[in-house]
């Protein structure tokens, strides 16, 4: 039996500014690193033994406070973060070589990334609805295979973090190791779209709160046994 623990990361400068943020690095804000807190000692009873993360510091944030502002099981072992390849073979040049008993490895990987929002990244989404309409960017934002322009679709980004999950996440579960991984609203929709079997005619009801943390135990075989929102 192992955990999975999925985080979209607190609230950013850009969550806060209702702009399109996308791949920009925008960090975490004041209320962010507050979430990310009660987020921490929400998650503090489960012993975390690795995390994924994106490159995105508001995700890598969070990820740092979940691991060392709770109250419990990870206290006693150190946040050691890595660069990460989806390749299981990979021997790059940052390769975690530690040891996992004293450690807890914090991989970092542009597969979590968020969804690239192409041209709107800046954009004040209240704006945009305005000058297209609020139909168009409700697409662009929720549809499962509309790319806003010059972005990806929700299809495109789980081209992506589904193979990450399958090759790089589920190997730990099925070891029995519990797993956090701080990611981003649409990255983590993705997953979740995965995991709870949702069809693309109902992924645009899907909506992630920032700093809420999605808890699922999953068995030896990867099926899931439980979920949780700990809202
Ligand atoms: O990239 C963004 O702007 C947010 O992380 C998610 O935005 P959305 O809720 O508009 O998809």
């Amino acid at each position: 039996m192992a955990t999975l623990i999925l985080v979209r990361h607190g609230q950013s400068t850009w969550n806060a500014a209702n702009r399109f943020s996308g791949w920009v690095d925008v960090p975490l804000n004041h209320v962010g690193r507050q979430e990310a807190m009660q987020a921490a000692k929400k998650i503090s009873s489960y012993r975390i033994d690795v995390c994924f993360t994106s490159l995105l510091v508001r995700a890598i944030e969070t990820t740092a406070i979940c691991l060392t502002e709770g109250t419990g099981a990870c206290l006693d072992k150190s946040p050691v973060f890595k660069h990460d390849s989806d390749d299981p073979d990979w021997h790059g040049w940052d390769k975690y070589e530690g040891y996992i008993e004293q450690e807890i490895p914090i991989f970092m990987n542009p597969a979590l990334d968020e969804r690239h929002y192409g041209d709107l990244q800046g954009f004040n989404k209240a704006d945009m609805a305005e000058k297209v309409g609020k139909n168009i960017v409700h697409q662009w934002r929720r549809s499962f295979d509309t790319r806003p322009p010059g972005g990806e679709s929700l299809k495109d980004t789980a081209a992506r973090t589904i193979p990450f999950f399958q090759n790089r996440i589920l190997v730990h579960l099925k070891n029995g190791d519990n797993v956090l991984v701080s990611a981003h609203g649409n990255s983590l929709r993705s997953i979740l779209m995965h995991l709870d079997n949702l069809s693309p005619k109902e992924v645009p009801h899907l909506e992630l709160a920032t700093g809420i943390p999605i808890v699922y135990e999953i068995d030896a075989e990867a099926n899931i046994t439980n979920k949780v929102i700990l809202d």
